[in-house]
């Protein structure tokens, strides 16, 4: 059966790939853009950082993310998705895998993710965002660091959240703190390294820059 098949493959590829962060991101970042730029030095300190970067693959974002990385020499991860206009990995993608199934895909995403980064993003990037935040919410993924790059950009969604879920007593205060906000991609590091020492160590013991 074909969606058996895609976990099969997805888990059999994804569980060898050591720690790696997923990133989100619109597919429709321009590359001259700020937003661009921040992809790739996300995906560039990660990689130098010790961790692979899971992107959906495509244009935008996910390319900045993944040619961040690729080019500082790591782990650079597509989980393409096939949809009914052509798409194709962008040419930063290193280890790819295609799925038929988005509900497949957004497993792999977050099954082996040791951390989530979302850029600026459309409905996609909310969908795959707020998957991640349920899934620890409810103890269903253990709590790996879940941050929107781009204070500006998310402080809308942020200050509704605070403002009306919270008021209304359908978010706990608590929850809030799941997900970190921030400009500073040292600062997405430096999250993601406290959230795995063991990461480190291994990459100051393979002469990494931390
Ligand atoms: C130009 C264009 C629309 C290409 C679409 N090609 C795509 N290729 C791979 N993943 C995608 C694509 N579009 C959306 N996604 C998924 O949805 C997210 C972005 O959606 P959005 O652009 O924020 O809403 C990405 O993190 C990715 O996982």
């Amino acid at each position: 059966m074909r969606i058996q098949s895609e976990f099969v493959e997805g888990f059999g590829t994804l569980a060898e790939l050591g720690p790696a962060v997923s990133v989100f991101g619109s597919a429709r970042t321009r590359p001259d853009s700020p937003h661009y730029r921040a992809g790739v030095e996300v995906g560039r300190r990660l990689a130098e950082a010790g961790f692979g970067v899971i992107t959906g693959g495509g244009p935008g974002a996910m390319e900045a993310v993944n040619r961040g990385a690729a080019e500082a020499g790591g782990v650079s991860v597509g989980l393409g998705i096939e949809l009914p206009y052509e798409s194709n990995f962008n040419e930063y993608v290193n280890l790819g895998i295609y799925f038929r199934y988005f509900f497949v895909r957004k497993v792999m995403f977050l099954k082996y993710a040791s951390g989530v980064v979302a850029l600026p993003g459309g409905v996609g990037t909310m969908d795959e965002l707020f998957e991640a935040v349920t899934l620890v919410q409810t103890g269903k993924l253990t709590a790996v660091p879940i941050v929107m790059y781009g204070v500006d950009f998310w402080a809308g969604v942020r200050n509704w959240m605070g403002a009306t879920m919270v008021s209304e007593g359908y978010v706990r205060p608590e929850d809030l703190e799941l997900v970190h906000a921030t400009d500073d991609v040292e600062e997405i590091v430096e999250l993601m390294c406290a959230a795995h020492p063991s990461v480190v160590a291994a990459s100051r013991g393979a002469g990494g820059s931390r």
